[in-house]
């Protein structure tokens, strides 16, 4: 019998297993990612388990390491909004979240394909809004390798506030549809956008949608990306899962909401976490060490190597001893979305000593430096932990990120979700239809549809 509610209610996303070594594409279990029934099954399921969204990251460049597409990648992503629209049809509650670049697109394309999103679904949906890390991408487009870091921070806020003013752009009541008078809308005004970088007119072409503006999520880590996320976003994609780094986070994140006169509940922190079940904790912990051989083989061993020794290293023996040569600065030897080490020579003499102090090969050593395992026990252990971290501050929820695609949450769903609902901070049914509601989010618009939460 699940107890009454108490305590902060946690929050669940499904991230779709994506392009890094966490996602496990060797494995017999291991599916498509291509095929709608991949899509199907993992949104299915987390909404079977009353998660609050289903969420796609976004590469646009295919990483390159030495030269070459990563052969480690999973690759071949189909796009965005094709599935997520197609989701709408197959799910009724579950929300529908789509990470799309403000670098690279036009207000008017987005907010007309974010308004289509949140028509088709009844309200489920949201935006990522992701401004690139590299030149590299940029080259796809020929702009974003112009664009300086602090600029495409301008540009994705003037995005952001011309896509609302589009969202706009309909009375709330406009949609008359009078059949007898042969009136279909009222006279609807012309939105006008002028910003540093936009300067764009016209009538938007769709009436406002259920939920207003879809709701707003926002990634980037660096002080520009934090106070964006603090102006606009209803929930930051965090990276920082651990508890005292997650309660650090949680605590900046939520003291920069006052200045843009916003409330610490406008805004939601759910950092990414994976998690890995056992019958027990030993048990939990033995499968841990298993999918952790499986994410870091012996290529993949090799090529982290190289990541930040910047040089070819394929001549070392995965199971033998770190390489004595010094690094080179050569971050282009991987290309795409990778973090490059700021001092390569610091982290190999780091790695070196660690590596003989433990007695450990190089796929050993890799194995426990690039270890991102988060919750890792029973289903009432995993429970109680990922309840502890949100009653503690360290977040509002979490974003999960399974490390086989399509079936990687089944046993989460089956499992862990009834020990979160027996602790009464998870929901037993869904009592709203929008992705807003599911989240405790504000409709932007007031009861006279036209003061902006944010
Ligand atoms: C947890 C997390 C997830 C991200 N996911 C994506 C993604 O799927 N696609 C993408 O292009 N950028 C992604 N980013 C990149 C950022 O949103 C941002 O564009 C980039 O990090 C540069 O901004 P920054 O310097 O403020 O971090 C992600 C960043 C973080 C922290």
């Amino acid at each position: 019998m699940p107890k009454t509610q108490s305590g902060k209610q946690i929050h669940l996303a499904a991230h779709f297993p994506g392009v890094n070594n966490t996602t496990v594409w060797t494995d017999p279990e291991s599916g498509s990612q291509i095929d709608f029934e991949s899509f199907t099954h993992l949104a299915r399921t987390a909404e079977r388990g009353l998660f609050d969204f289903f969420f796609l990251a976004e590469g646009l460049r295919l990483r390159e390491h030495r030269g070459r597409i990563h052969d480690l990648d999973v690759v071949g992503r189909p796009d965005t909004f094709t599935v997520l629209n197609a989701l709408a049809g197959v799910t009724d509650r579950l929300g529908l979240a789509g990470t799309i670049n403000t670098t690279f697109n036009e207000p008017f394309e987005l907010a007309k394909q974010f308004a289509t999103l949140d028509h088709l679904s009844g309200g489920r949906a949201a935006w990522n809004a992701v401004t690139s890390s590299d030149a590299f991408t940029g080259e796809n487009f020929r702009r974003g390798g112009y664009v300086e870091h602090a600029q495409r921070y301008t540009r994705a806020a003037e995005v952001v506030a011309a896509t609302r003013t589009l969202w706009d752009g309909w009375p709330a009541d406009a949609l008359v549809v009078d059949r007898e008078q042969g009136v279909f809308t009222t006279p609807l005004p012309e939105f006008r956008y002028r910003s540093s970088q936009f300067d764009i007119e016209g009538t938007f072409v769709l009436p406002r949608s259920p939920q207003g503006y879809p709701v707003q999520l926002q990634a980037g880590d660096s002080e520009e990306g934090r106070e964006f996320g603090a102006a606009t976003a209803d929930a930051i994609f965090s990276r920082h899962g651990e508890l005292a780094a997650g309660q650090q986070f949680y605590t900046d994140m939520k003291g920069r909401l006052a200045k843009y006169g916003r409330h610490r509940d406008d805004l939601l922190i759910l950092p990414a976490a994976t998690f890995v079940l056992g019958d027990n904790r030993a048990d939990a912990e033995e499968r841990a060490q298993h999918i952790r051989r499986q994410q870091v083989g012996p290529q993949t061993a090799i090529a982290f190597l190289e990541q930040v020794w910047g040089r070819d290293l394929s001549a070392y023996d995965p199971d033998g001893p770190l390489p004595d040569i010094e690094p080179l600065d050569d971050v282009t030897i991987t290309r795409g979305r990778v973090r490059h080490a700021r001092d390569p020579r610091a982290v190999a003499e780091q790695w070196r000593a660690r590596a003989e102090a433990e007695n450990l090969t190089i796929r050993e050593l890799i194995i426990e430096v690039t270890a991102r395992q988060q919750f890792v026990g029973s289903p009432a252990e995993v429970a109680a932990e990922i309840d502890r971290y949100v009653q503690e501050d360290a977040a509002d929820g979490f974003i999960l990120v399974p490390h086989l695609t399509p079936a990687g949450l089944d046993e989460f769903v089956d499992k862990v979700v009834p020990e979160l609902q027996d602790r009464g901070t998870y929901r037993t049914e869904y009592t709203g239809t929008t992705l807003r509601e599911h989240l405790g989010l504000r409709h932007p618009h007031r009861a006279d549809e036209k003061v902006r939460a944010s």
